[in-house]
């Protein structure tokens, strides 16, 4: 897509008020470097009069040194077209940086500040939004103001400056000669209206051809041992023939545009400076203008219609980085869901947890994933939620750590209602250990430290220890020192879990909430884990996703979720005694052991 201006689609277009809004916001971010802003115009004016001086010079210097063979005129001519040429070079390069300086240090602030929004923004906004929307945030629309920041901005403004001086000096000049000379801009404003729209319509079906030639591509790798177990290459490879000629007609179009209208620009210079050498010349036989006056002209109209061509790209980009900019505007301006009401107090260091008549739903207009839920759990009391898939387990424990807010009733720990407590005493409070912890780039000790950043290295030590964990990872070749690849590559998935487990220790929370995990692991982690987890577990409420029954067996009660209600609640001895659908569980469960051993 080289070559060709942005594009934007009709979608995207911003209506006038919007463009003002967005306009005026952008101002503001730009205030602290406005000094710099002003610096960089003053340069681009300067070097704009350099481009006008030029050819200004030429004609003082064929009228009064040339014509009337006076060297000494000609020499400070020369003298002077020097100096300006330096003075172009200096301004000129100096406004490259000192705008693109502004530009990028806008667009690093937006960076930051919408990575630091994303991380703010609560679990209901990753629900609502796709992955890859929040990334092309960050990566196409970024883009599509980078290119206006670094050099767009000041074609823009000195195109714009050019043209109108430009206009300005050949009417003072000779007025009859500019209106001759001023025949083919008409045709040079139509042409390029018809390419600016032309040319959008072709770089917004360039896009999404290489949108889809991608998508069949990675489809086509990510699936290759499926499209080779059952012989599909050829199918395949038909299809992506498919898509590859659509790029290539897409791409023949845009060409196509482009090859009509560069040549009339071209053509319409040659045709004014022809137009220029003959009225002109005609002119100066009259006596009418003078022969510096038919060069000043010349050089000038060349320089003239490049400033409009300019202006017709340069117009698509001002509209694309306008509707990027709306859109991160929209995304810094998205309310944080679960945020920190004024006045939010801390949680105490204990107390029991209490779902008050909970409903909840994730999209405002679902369905209710929960309701009419009511339980309290005392301090120390290991809880176990078991059900089937979808029930609505680990919502109930999402509310209880206040990913969500419940839609009606309430959550609360000691007393206080979750939404009036302050987030940092939340997550002291009460802690999830995931089935699969995350980790991030950097050493074992950085991810676990990273719940407490303030807390040392015997502090890691220590929280590792208590669950008899330190050994395992010393034994490592770099200890805890050892790096963390990508996502965790270099460690199995036992060794994540440990660390999931020792990041909750550091904390030294009150509550902990545990999905257990599924996935089977090798028997000596196995073991380590489970122990681990015993000792985390001591003297905390605990809050399980049972999937094994054998965890709600050693559990203090039992919660059965079935679509979205607590539909018992008790002892496990209680309910096997009821009769209920836990005992039904028990029942099958144990039966399926009995027949296996
Ligand atoms: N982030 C979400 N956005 C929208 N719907 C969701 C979301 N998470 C879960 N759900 C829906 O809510 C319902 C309850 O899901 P939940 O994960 O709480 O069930 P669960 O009992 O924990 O099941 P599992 O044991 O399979 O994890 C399901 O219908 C599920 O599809």
């Amino acid at each position: 897509m080289r070559g060709m201006p942005a594009g934007i689609s009709e979608d995207d277009k911003l209506d006038s008020e919007q463009a003002k809004h967005v306009l005026r916001r952008a101002a503001r971010m730009m205030r602290p470097h406005r000094r710099q802003l002003w610096l960089a115009i003053g340069l681009i004016a300067l070097y704009t009069l350099c481009i006008l001086a030029g050819p200004y010079i030429v004609s003082w210097a064929i009228d009064s040194g040339i014509t009337p063979r006076d060297a000494g005129v000609l020499n400070t001519a020369i003298a002077a077209y020097i100096v300006v040429a330096l003075v172009h070079y200096v301004a000129q390069r100096t406004a490259i940086t000192t705008l693109a300086r502004v530009g990028e240090t806008f667009l690093k602030d937006l960076r930051r500040r919408v990575f630091a929004h994303l991380q703010r923004l609560s679990m209901p906004f990753y629900d609502r939004e796709k992955a890859g929307v929040i990334i092309a945030r960050m990566t196409s629309d970024i883009d599509a103001m980078q290119e206006l920041v670094q050099m767009g901005l000041l074609q823009f403004v000195s195109a714009t400056m050019l043209l109108v001086l430009a206009l300005i000096l050949l009417f003072v000049m000779s007025w009859q000669l500019m209106f001759v000379c001023a025949i083919a801009i008409p045709f040079v404003v139509l042409a390029s209206i018809k390419f600016q729209k032309d040319s959008n319509r072709a770089y917004l079906t360039v896009r999404d051809r290489i949108g889809s030639t991608l998508s069949n591509l990675q489809e086509g790798i990510a699936g290759v041992r499926v499209i080779q177990a059952f012989g599909r290459q050829e199918v395949e490879s038909t299809r992506f023939a498919g898509e590859n000629r659509g790029l290539y007609d897409a791409h023949m179009e845009s060409v196509k545009v482009q090859s009509w209208y560069v040549p009339i620009i071209e053509f319409a210079g040659h045709f004014t400076t022809a137009i220029a050498i003959g009225v002109g010349g005609w002119m100066v036989t009259e006596d009418i203008v003078t022969i510096g006056v038919v060069a000043f002209f010349v050089l000038t109209l060349s320089n003239l219609f490049e400033p409009i061509q300019q202006l017709s790209q340069l117009f698509n980009q001002l509209q694309s980085s306008g509707a990027a900019l709306q859109k991160l505007f929209e995304l810094l301006d998205t309310d944080v869901d679960v945020a920190e009401r004024p006045g939010a107090v801390d949680l105490p260091s204990e107390g029991e947890i209490e779902v008050r008549d909970v409903v909840f739903r994730y999209a405002p207009d679902g369905e209710d994933v929960l309701s009419g839920v009511n339980l309290t759990i005392s301090p120390g009391e290991r809880l176990a939620l078991v059900g089937p898939t979808g029930a609505g387990k680990s919502t109930l424990a999402k509310l209880v750590a206040r990913m969500y807010d419940p839609v009606e009733g309430t959550v609360s720990f000691g007393g206080v209602d979750l939404r009036d407590a302050t987030l940092r005493s939340l997550r002291q409070r009460i802690v999830v250990v995931p089935q699969e912890g995350f980790l991030f780039h950097g050493t074992i000790r950085d991810n676990i430290r990273l719940v407490r950043p303030e807390a040392t290295d015997a502090d890691v030590v220590r929280a590792l220890d208590a669950l008899g964990l330190r050994e395992r990872f010393e034994d490592l070749e770099d200890g805890l020192d050892t790096e963390v690849a990508e996502r965790g590559s270099r460690l199995s998935a036992g060794e994540k879990q440990l660390v999931s487990l020792a990041r909750a220790a550091l904390i030294d929370p009150a509550v902990l909430v545990l999905d257990e995990a599924t996935s089977s692991l090798d028997p000596g982690t196995e073991a380590l884990v489970e122990r681990a987890l015993e000792v985390l577990m001591e003297g905390r409420t605990v809050i399980v996703i049972a999937h094994r029954l054998s965890t709600s067996e050693r559990a203090d009660r039992v919660g059965v979720v079935t679509e979205g209600t607590l539909r018992e609640l008790g002892t496990h001895d209680e309910l096997v005694a009821a009769g209920g659908h836990y005992a039904a569980l028990y029942a099958t469960w144990a039966g399926g052991l009995a027949s296996t051993s």
